[in-house]
């Protein structure tokens, strides 16, 4: 098997004839990285993540773990770590039976880590799923899937409708738990902010297609931004940025895709763009472009 966890070549996924919702999308995801899937509503993250644990087929070539996802989903299934919704466990169960569930279903599932990852948190091994709150389901969750001994694990937005106590809670098991330099995770999500620090790579989608797919550091090293005056707009604009805002305390900013030509750099303070900033000049609606 190669060293990538996952090789996409080429990948499109379509919905009928109509809807190309994954479209020529490529990318390798080496061991040891904490990747996020960033993209609009729509844009085509979980329609990736099923093509990626073969519940939708596709053109092009795919192989996660060395397999083709669509002809050996079953074995796939017991060698990954997949949520497709975080908040969603059996309401009857109690905690334990989860684990004896899991040990049944999955045959790299130790439920010895299971009990060790629970103690971890407020909930208790005899407590029903239908008495813990949503930010304690997701916690159980995760317990669960951080106990099955695989390389990869797919999160399609885990921490969505949780409030910020259990998402930091949700990423603080994960990170500890999880991720050895070894495993990589893939995390689909709209919370840029907040997912920021955790990443190491990030891939982002717009209608379809990957728009942009980067180590965290490189990216600090291709994009710049820039403050400036209001009476630089003019000067800065002409150079094309890709995105013009206003950063932190209000003073209009440019970003740009490669480094800043010195005379426009002059009129201005470089600082390092956030990825919230790269996410909304490269994904932005068409409507909230500035006007020419
Ligand atoms: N079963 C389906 N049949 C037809 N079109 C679909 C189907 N599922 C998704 N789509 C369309 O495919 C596109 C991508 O949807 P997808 O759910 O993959 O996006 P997403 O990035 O995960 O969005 P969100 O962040 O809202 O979950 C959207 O235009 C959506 O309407």
């Amino acid at each position: 098997m190669s060293t990538n966890l996952i090789e996409a070549s080429g990948v499109t996924l379509r919905y009928g004839r109509a809807k190309t919702a994954v479209d020529n999308v490529s990318f390798t995801l080496p061991k040891g990285r904490v990747v996020g899937l960033l993209g609009h509503n729509g844009a085509g993250k979980t329609s990736l993540m099923k093509a990626l644990v073969g519940i939708k087929g596709v053109e092009g070539q795919l192989k996660v773990l060395g397999r083709d996802p669509m002809a050996e989903r079953s074995q796939l299934l017991t060698e990954l770590s997949y949520i497709p919704d975080v908040a969603v466990l059996p309401r009857w169960a109690r905690v334990s039976e989860l684990i004896t569930l899991m040990t049944g279903l999955q045959p790299n599932f130790s439920a010895e880590r299971a009990r060790q990852l629970i103690r971890r948190t407020s909930v208790g091994l005899n407590d029903k799923v239908k008495n813990l709150s949503k930010g304690m389901t997701v916690q159980v969750h995760l317990a669960l899937i951080a106990s099955i001994d695989a390389k990869l694990m797919i999160l399609d937005e885990p921490t969505l409708g949780l409030d910020v106590i259990s998402r930091k809670g949700f990423y603080e098991m994960l990170i500890d738990e999880w991720c050895d330099g070894e495993r990589s995770v893939l995390i689909s999500t709209h919370q840029v902010e907040e997912i920021e620090a955790l990443l190491t790579d990030v891939l982002m989608m717009d209608e379809g297609k990957l728009v942009l797919n980067l180590s965290l550091e490189a990216m600090e090293s291709r994009f710049y931004a820039l403050a400036h005056d209001p009476e630089a707009a003019d000067a800065v604009a002409a150079a094309h940025p890709l995105l013009r805002y206003r950063s932190m305390g209000g003073k209009p900013a440019a970003l740009f895709d490669g480094a800043v030509p010195p005379h426009v750099e002059q009129l201005g303070q470089r600082f390092r763009p956030s990825l919230v900033d790269l996410f909304v000049a490269l994904t932005r609606k068409p409507e909230l472009a500035p006007r020419a």
